[in-house]
């Protein structure tokens, strides 16, 4: 959906969500119009999922005891037709990959946000991390369809450059505002964020839509504060401040297609 149409039909996101970032990913989900929930008990599950308009599963602070239910999750999720979004937190460290694996195999991940050094793993790619955080350098484009193809999911990758791909469509934002990842959780937030925009379709447009309004928000940010802590509340003003029309004069600036 377009922003205008989040504004209007609020789409409700369910954020299976690490206990790092939920606030900050509640509010981001919040300004632009959508309307956050989280949860963790199973039981829950199929009411919230009836609900929902998307399911983000991030498995930043996975628990084994806790795996089953999100296997369980993202099939309910995708038995209601309702998107799912894998925010695969450090996927690179072998723990981190265990729920990862585990989901994937069990249900259908519709897409995957994640930095460049998270997405070179589903890609077979390697690619230098330091926990959280992508350090490495690589071919972006690359790296990005290769991990589309063999996952089946449309990839969202964040960093300095986005880039958005499907495994034939690849999209790129090369806009750099370091700032942005300065603040933990703007990827957490983003990846919810995605889930509300392909709400009501799943779509190579309107994943680029969600890195694009993160990243134009970022833009305005940077404008008007110049430290870390000032920057992730400017980031939420301007998310609530953005319109669907700065958001489309800006994706046809910065929209770039990949090979
Ligand atoms: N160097 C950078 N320049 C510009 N934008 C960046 C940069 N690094 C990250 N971003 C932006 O920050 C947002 C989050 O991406 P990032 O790659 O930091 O996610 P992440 O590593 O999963 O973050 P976190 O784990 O803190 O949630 C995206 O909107 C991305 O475009
Ligand atoms: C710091 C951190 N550790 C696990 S999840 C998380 C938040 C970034 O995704
Ligand atoms: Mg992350």
């Amino acid at each position: 959906m377009d922003l205008k149409t989040l504004k209007t039909t609020s789409p409700l996101v369910f954020n299976y969500a690490n206990y790092v970032t939920p606030q900050f990913v509640a509010n981001v989900v919040n300004v632009v119009g959508g309307s956050p929930i989280m949860a963790r008990e199973i039981a829950e599950f199929p009411d919230l999922v009836g609900v929902s308009d998307a399911v983000v599963i991030n498995t930043g602070t996975w628990r084994r005891a806790e795996l089953l239910e999100t296997i369980k999750l993202a099939q309910l999720a995708n038995q209601a037709k309702k998107v799912v979004v894998l925010d695969p937190v450090a996927v690179g460290i072998p723990s981190r990959s265990v729920p990862v694996k585990a989901v994937m195999a069990d249900a259908k991940i519709d897409i995957i946000r994640g930095n460049a050094a998270e997405i070179a793993w589903f890609a077979g790619i390697d690619f230098a991390s330091h926990g959280i955080d992508a350090t490495g350098e690589g071919d972006l484009l690359t790296i990005a369809q290769q991990a589309a193809k063999k996952t089946g999911a449309i990839i969202a990758m964040s960093g300095a450059t986005d880039v958005v791909s499907d495994g034939m469509t690849t999209q790129t934002i090369a806009v750099d505002v370091p700032l942005l990842a300065t603040n933990v959780g703007t990827g957490d937030a983003l990846s919810a964020l995605i889930g509300a925009f392909n709400g009501d379709e799943v779509s190579v447009t309107n994943t680029v839509r969600a890195m694009a309004m993160m990243k134009l928000a970022g833009v305005q940010a940077a404008k008007k504060v110049t430290t870390p802590g000032y920057f992730a509340n400017q980031v939420l003003d301007e998310l609530y401040l953005l319109t669907a029309e700065a958001l489309e004069t800006f994706m046809a600036q910065e929209v770039k297609n990949g090979q």
